[in-house]
């Protein structure tokens, strides 16, 4: 009963959103089989049409053309049916080349359900679950992986593909985003901010060249589609009153303002709503500089001739474009002293197609968003630029204000790593916490793990070891109590606590680093800097008409100056903390919200509550400033560690910790039980600290580094 829509029976291509929908109702029945073949014959039939166009558009690019040739010459008033031959030739090729491949259901316009399905690719959601229950493990895994590309907030399917990661004969190429030619100009960008990050100047360029011509080539794939694709007439209704050349303008304007579009899309990252402003523009920009860095000023001054076609009268342009000249000596006959022509072709065309439409929207009611930021004032018409500008400047104020892009984080470090241990899930990413650099965990302890640090804690406070029951440094309205892992062996040593439990506070230290190194994607070794074990308790009787915080807002590794937004990397601030954590162990108290704010101190930009087995994460720099709200009732634990990328800076007091326990002839890293019956993962760096500990030591004894 398929077949007539399948469209097999003919041979031509059939259309995708039938197989879709078919391919939907038999994932909602269950049948997992035909599931998996529809939905996968949908998206090869999408690509095949999209491909097809492609070719159709470019075999026809050039018919007819010889007609429009000759209305230089042509006298005889007969121009307009050259142009109209013109029109009717192409129109022909297009059709026919087509047709021939493509079924006449398929030519048709999908609806905007279906583009929106496609363009959130949601097929492969379906798919992966499809795929997992046909036990199609690789399968599953490089649909999870497709679908999260475009989906990155998506918690549920990032959860699954950390335990895909953890699953026995899963290879990392197994992890493979289907679409991904489809967006490869965005895998050359983020290669080559990483490479900036690592002042790796010559792998840069490579990357930002590359970024530039992929974009190049993605935009002229969304601008041949524009051309073959079945397109709405815009406006029917309007356009049944008009005459043929106004329908004809109408059509034409429709066709440019869709190529127009397409900087637009390409400047998409998948999984955003909105586009990068000013892209192409920016790509040269980083671009420039990285060739300058990397001592190839020839292609440096070409590469700023490229940028100033966009902003011709930009003061920065021009002022590097004089010092290139002067080192280059003058030489103004240099190859390189033009811009390229690529990049000059798309800005001459696009300035051509931006006059046609904005002589559209002066005279003929024609609507157009600009997407471009560059465009010169003078193009756009007199009554417009009023309006034009307003837009601008409230963009520009968003841009300044909260909706700023997100903000720059030079510590290295770049959220999005996996997260190498069993039960662990990340429950907050960048995304939900709204901030760079920020991530929150949930499932490195147990509750009994919890129960035997807090026991730690109480027995430190009781037993006079530790830092106990002093006034908090923060406020007067709660107690402060805690110990390190020196102080937690001293107990075992005395025996006020299990030497297993003081073993335990060190070894949940390694499962922190582990972690944060992963996901992080720390480009180094990371050392513990300091980690301590702190309550803090409301003190009963002072809470009333209390309006301090537990914790005031800071950032940990520099001195935050919120009114000028600036933050001071120098003492008394611990200027070489990179990493912090923080490791929750009880939620029964009331309070304490650990928040994040903007550099203002005062927006706070995301709250976690802490619970047992939570972890946060974040890069210890200004794109961190947070704080705790005031402990109203009960008592709060928290394991706080800090860690740094410069072994000078390492903690020395966790390696007197571990000699002894060297020396006690035991091993310090215990193997942990996994509570999960999944396969154990790697554990990169897991064994470090053991070995770190039997080399030399080029010990640095500073003063002791606290809060
Ligand atoms: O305990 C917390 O949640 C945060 C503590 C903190 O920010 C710090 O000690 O630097
Ligand atoms: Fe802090």
């Amino acid at each position: 009963t398929t077949r007539g829509t399948t469209g097999s029976v003919s041979g031509l291509i059939p259309s995708y959103d039938s197989l879709y929908y078919m391919g939907v109702r038999a994932y909602f029945t269950e049948d997992w089989e035909k599931a998996a073949e529809l939905i996968e014959k949908s998206i090869a039939t999408r690509e095949t049409i999209l491909r097809t166009r492609r070719e159709c558009h470019d075999n026809c690019v050039t018919t007819g053309h010889d007609r429009l040739d000759k209305l230089d010459t042509e006298t005889g008033g007969v121009w307009d049916l050259l142009a109209m031959q013109w029109a009717q030739l192409r129109a022909e090729c297009v059709r026919f080349c087509l047709s021939r491949t493509i079924s006449p259901a398929a030519q048709l316009p999908v609806s905007s359900d279906i583009q929106y399905e496609f363009d959130t690719r949601n097929p492969y959601n379906f798919l992966q679950v499809t795929y997992y229950k046909l036990g199609k493990v690789q399968r599953a895994v490089s649909a999870a992986q497709t679908f999260f590309v475009a989906n990155p907030s998506h918690l549920e399917m990032r959860n699954n593909i950390e335990k895909y990661k953890r699953m026995p004969g899963v290879k990392e190429e197994a992890f493979l985003d289907r679409e991904r030619d489809g967006h490869k100009h965005w895998s050359f960008y983020d290669a080559a901010v990483l490479a900036e990050y690592s002042a790796e100047w010559a792998r840069a360029v490579d990357g930002w060249k590359k970024c530039v011509n992929e974009t190049l080539m993605q935009t002229e794939e969304c601008r041949a589609q524009c051309e073959v694709e079945g397109q709405g007439i815009p406006d029917e209704e309007v356009m049944r009153t008009m005459g043929v050349y106004e329908k004809a303008a109408a059509l034409s304007l429709n066709l440019l303002s869709c190529k127009q579009s397409c900087v637009s899309i390409v400047a998409t990252r998948p999984g955003r709503i909105s586009p990068m402003e000013d892209f192409l523009p920016t790509v040269l920009e980083h671009l420039h500089i990285a060739q300058f860095k990397a001592g190839d000023l020839r292609g440096a001054v070409e590469t700023l001739h490229s940028l100033l076609l966009f902003y011709p009268a930009d003061s920065n342009s021009l002022s590097n474009l004089q010092l290139y000249f002067e080192t280059l000596g003058g030489d103004t006959e240099a190859p390189g002293t033009k811009p390229t022509q690529e990049i000059s072709s798309y800005v001459s065309r696009s300035l051509t197609e931006k006059k046609l439409l904005y002589f559209g929207v002066e005279n003929l009611n024609f609507n157009f968003t600009d997407p471009d930021l560059w465009t010169p004032e003078k193009v756009i018409p007199e009554s417009l630029r009023e309006g034009w500008r307003a837009e601008r400047e409230k963009l520009n104020e968003r841009l300044n204000e909260g909706e700023r892009p997100e903000e720059m984080d030079d510590s290295g470090f770049y959220a999005g790593g996996t997260v190498p241990l069993t039960g662990v899930t990340i429950t907050m990413d960048d995304a939900i916490l709204n901030g760079t650099n920020r991530v929150v965990l949930d499932g490195l302890l147990s509750q009994s793990e919890c129960d035997t640090v807090l026991h730690l804690a109480s027995t430190a406070a009781s037993s006079g070891d530790g830092y106990q029951g002093r006034r908090s440094p923060h406020t007067p309205h709660e107690q402060f109590e805690g110990l390190t892992v020196l102080s937690a062996l001293k107990l075992a040593q005395d025996g006020f606590v299990n030497q297993s439990d003081a073993r335990l506070l060190h070894e949940i230290g390694e499962r922190v680093r582990t972690l944060l190194h992963s996901y992080f994607r720390s480009p180094s070794a990371l050392y513990f800097s300091f980690t301590h074990l702190v309550c803090r308790s409301a003190i009963t009787g002072k809470q009333e008409g209390r309006l301090d915080l537990s914790h005031p807002v800071h950032v940990d590794n520099c001195l935050l100056e919120p009114e000028t937004r600036k933050c001071w990397r120098e003492p008394p601030a611990f200027t070489h903390r990179d990493l912090s954590a923080l490791l929750y162990l009880n939620d029964d108290f009331e309070g304490g919200d650990l928040f994040f704010t903007d550099r203002d101190a005062k927006t706070v930009t995301a709250t976690v509550k802490p619970q047992c087995g939570r972890v946060v994460g974040f890069s210890s720099g200004p794109v961190n400033p947070h704080g705790v709200t005031a402990v109203t009732a009960g008592r709060r634990c928290a394991l706080a560690l800090w860690f740094t990328k410069e072994k000078l800076h390492r903690d020395m007091e966790r390696e007197e910790v571990e000699a002894v326990w060297a020396k006690d002839g035991q091993s310090v890293m215990k193997e942990e039980e996994e509570e999960d019956s999944a396969p154990a993962p790697p554990r990169s760096g897991r064994s470090q600290g053991s070995k770190e500990r039997s080399k030399g030591r080029d010990r640095v004894v500073g003063g002791r580094d606290e809060l």
